[in-house]
């Protein structure tokens, strides 16, 4: 298991690399009260958090849902800050056996937070191990092999499982009641990733102008890592092609480079309107055919475009598969089929 300073990056993008974890973790916020939006679950957190400091107990475990880039580590870490507790780091794919479990929950400290990343992909024994743990705080340790082998039940001190999940659906229901908060991240307004914005550029020494924070904002496709990264690449621009301010030319100069569109849409996303209006004509299109049009992995398709181009009105999820809508069309600049085709 990794465990970070706080404050530092989960190992949690495969694409991003060591300079950009780097970056991304010098703009995490420390504290409840630093981070932007998601006003409901910062509410349901400082509450639970609170009445668990005044108890003098660790606070109930957290299921945090919700697409990538929406702040699931940030706010383990500040759980964990907040309640004192040391963080502690792992995702479901790197608990390969529940032996690997058992090892992580035997070294807990009392008040330790335990960040299970992807927590969806939990391998069945372990899964059965962490309702254990997570209910009586015990975990049953099996010494030995064959018949010869006994298990020695452990206590485990207090602690607070903080579960993240881009499948929130995955989860057997077990797993999943055995957390006393469950909390949804939304994609973010505009105006609370301008907050972002500015508060990341302040923490750069950057001067951000609002026209130019404005328009990054819209761009960001509703998640504050995509804007603190264009945020970066605007500082890039600025100083490479630009006069050095961080201003609207250069915020534009820098979009048009790195390829963000009207609406924030990547390279992947554009794919996929293009194969379900191009490829497939508006026709429904599972999500296995679509992925493999694209070149990505099903789950990539489903967890990093999907929900967005959902959000905005693009594609439609129907019993028969994911569709393109008129306003895809109308993104692309493409004419769209007749409507018994569009909605059939
Ligand atoms: N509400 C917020 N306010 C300010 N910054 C935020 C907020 N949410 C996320 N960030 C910033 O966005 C970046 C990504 O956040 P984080 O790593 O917590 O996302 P995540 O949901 O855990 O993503 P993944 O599922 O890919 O691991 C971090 O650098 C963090 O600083």
């Amino acid at each position: 298991m990794a465990e970070f300073p706080e404050g530092s990056a989960a190992p949690m993008d495969g694409g991003a690399d060591a300079v950009e974890r780097a970056a991304e973790a010098a703009l995490r916020p420390k504290r409840l009260d630093e981070f932007v939006g998601q006003p409901v679950v910062r509410d349901q957190l400082s509450l639970v958090i609170e009445a668990a400091r005044n108890r003098g107990t660790p606070p109930d475990h957290v299921l945090l849902s919700g697409p990538p880039g929406l702040g699931k580590t940030t706010l383990a870490m500040i759980i964990a800050h907040e309640s004192s507790g040391a963080l502690r780091l792992t995702s479901g794919p790197a608990i390969q056996h529940a032996g690997d479990l058992a090892a992580i929950l035997s070294s807990l400290q009392e008040h330790d937070v335990l960040f299970i990343d992807e927590i969806h992909r939990l391998a069945r024994p372990a899964e059965e191990m962490l309702y254990l743990a997570m209910e009586d705080f015990r975990v049953d340790v099996v010494v030995g092999k064959g018949p010869g082998a006994t298990s020695i039940p452990l206590t485990l001190p207090p602690f607070t499982v903080v579960g993240a999940t881009t499948r929130a659906g995955l989860l057997p229901a077990p797993l999943r009641d055995r957390f006393g908060l469950t909390a949804h991240l939304e994609f973010y307004s505009a105006a609370d990733l301008e907050q972002v914005l500015r508060r990341s550029a302040g923490l750069l020494q950057a001067d951000l102008g609002a026209d130019a924070a404005s328009e990054l904002a819209s761009r960001s496709r509703g998640t504050p890592r995509i804007a603190n990264r264009l945020l970066r690449r605007v500082q890039d621009f600025a100083q490479v092609r630009g006069t050095g301010a961080l201003d609207l030319a250069a915020a534009h100069g820098a979009l048009e480079v790195f390829e963000v569109d009207r609406l924030g849409l990547d390279r992947l996303d554009r794919a996929v309107l293009r194969a379900l209006c191009e490829r497939f004509a508006g026709r429904p299109v599972g999500l296995s055919t679509l992925a493999t049009t694209v070149g990505e992995e099903p789950e990539t398709v489903e967890t990093v475009a999907e929900p967005f181009l959902v959000r905005e009105g693009l594609v439609i999820r129907t019993p028969r598969g994911r569709q393109a809508t008129a306003a895809a069309y109308s993104h692309l600049g493409l004419e769209a089929p007749p409507s018994d085709v569009l909605f059939s």
